[in-house]
C-alpha cells in the first residue's frame, strides 16, 4: 500500500492528527535535507513535503523563496533530490511528498520523472503549478506509477470545483487555509472549518490544511477541523537562522 494512504489509515484508527513538515530541498544541502527527513520520522512527522528548488516558485513566499534558492546554490537537481530520496529510503519508511513546478518535469521528461520518483521511493507528486483540468493525462501515469496525485483547494475554489478537485486527488487534500503566497501569520483564517466541512461534503480523504501555521496554539486550533496540519515557513526559517550550523537538526526539532 502507498505510505501516505497506510499512513492516514493509521492516524485515524487511533484518532489522531497528522503532522505534516515542508522544507525545501538541498537547503542548505542534501545531505542536510537527508538528516533532516530522518530526525523528522525519529520524532514522528507524519509526511514530509520536499521542495525541488526552482527559479520561480510562484506559489511561495519569502521563507520559502529563499529556501529555493540556497537549494539552487547548493547545486540540487531534480535528478539529485531523487538520489537523495534513494538514500534516506535506506532508513526510513517516512511517507514522502514531491512538490515541484511544472517547468522542471517538463524538462526531465514527465513519464521519465515520474517513473524515477516511483523508484526511488516517493509516495506523492504535487505538480503546484498544474491545473487539474489540464492534468489528466499525467494523473494516470501518476496513478499507474503507485503515486498519489495531491491537489490544493484555496478558500476561493468555487463549490463545483472542489467536486471536481477532490474526486481526482489521492492520499490527502491539501487545503490552503488562506489566499496568496505561503509563509507564517499572526491569525488563522476563521473560515477553516466551513471549507473543510464543504471538501467533506465531496469526499471521504484525509483533509490536511497549512499556510501560516507557526506556534502550538494554531496547530490545535486548525488540527480541530482537520485530518493534518502542515508546517512549513516557521520550519524553513529555523533552518535559514541554523543553516550549516552542526546544532541545525537538534534546532529543526
Ligand atoms: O509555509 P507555511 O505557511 O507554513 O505553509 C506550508 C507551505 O509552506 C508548504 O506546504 C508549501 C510550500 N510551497 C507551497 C506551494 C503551494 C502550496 C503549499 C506550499
Amino acid at each position: 500500500m502507498n505510505r501516505i494512504v497506510e499512513r492516514f489509515a493509521g492516524l485515524k484508527n487511533r484518532g489522531q492528527k497528522g503532522f505534516v513538515v515542508y522544507i525545501g530541498a538541498g537547503d542548505p544541502n542534501l545531505e542536510a535535507t537527508r538528516q533532516l527527513a530522518l530526525a523528522f520520522d525519529k520524532i514522528g512527522v507524519d509526511v514530509l513535503e520536499l521542495g525541488v528548488p526552482f527559479s520561480d516558485p510562484l506559489a511561495d513566499g519569502l521563507v520559502n523563496q529563499l529556501a529555493a534558492q540556497r537549494g539552487l546554490e547548493s547545486g540540487t537537481t531534480p535528478t539529485k533530490v531523487l538520489e537523495t530520496i534513494k538514500s534516506i529510503r535506506k532508513e526510513s519508511k517516512i511517507p514522502l511528498v514531491l512538490y515541484i513546478y511544472f517547468n522542471l518535469l517538463h524538462r526531465h521528461g514527465f513519464q521519465k520523472f515520474i517513473q524515477d520518483a516511483a523508484a526511488a521511493g516517493v509516495d506523492g507528486l504535487l505538480v503546484l503549478d498544474l491545473p487539474p483540468e489540464e492534468s489528466e493525462n499525467y494523473e494516470a501515469m501518476m496513478r499507474e506509477a503507485g503515486l498519489c496525485v495531491i491537489y490544493l483547494v484555496a478558500p476561493t475554489t468555487p463549490d463545483d470545483r472542489i467536486g471536481l478537485i477532490v474526486k481526482r486527488g489521492m492520499g490527502f487534500i491539501y487545503y490552503v487555509s488562506r489566499e496568496g503566497v505561503t509563509g507564517m501569520q499572526t491569525k488563522v483564517s476563521d473560515t477553516i472549518s466551513t471549507m473543510t466541512a464543504k471538501i467533506r461534503a465531496h469526499t471521504q480523504l484525509p483533509i490536511a490544511v497549512g499556510f501560516g501555521i507557526s506556534n502550538p496554539e494554531q496547530a490545535r486550533a486548525v488540527a480541530a477541523s482537520a485530518e493534518a496540519i502542515v508546517v512549513g515557513s516557521a520550519i524553513v526559517n529555523q533552518i535559514a537562522q541554523h543553516g550549516k550550523s552542526p546544532d541545525l537538526v537538534p534546532k529543526g526539532h
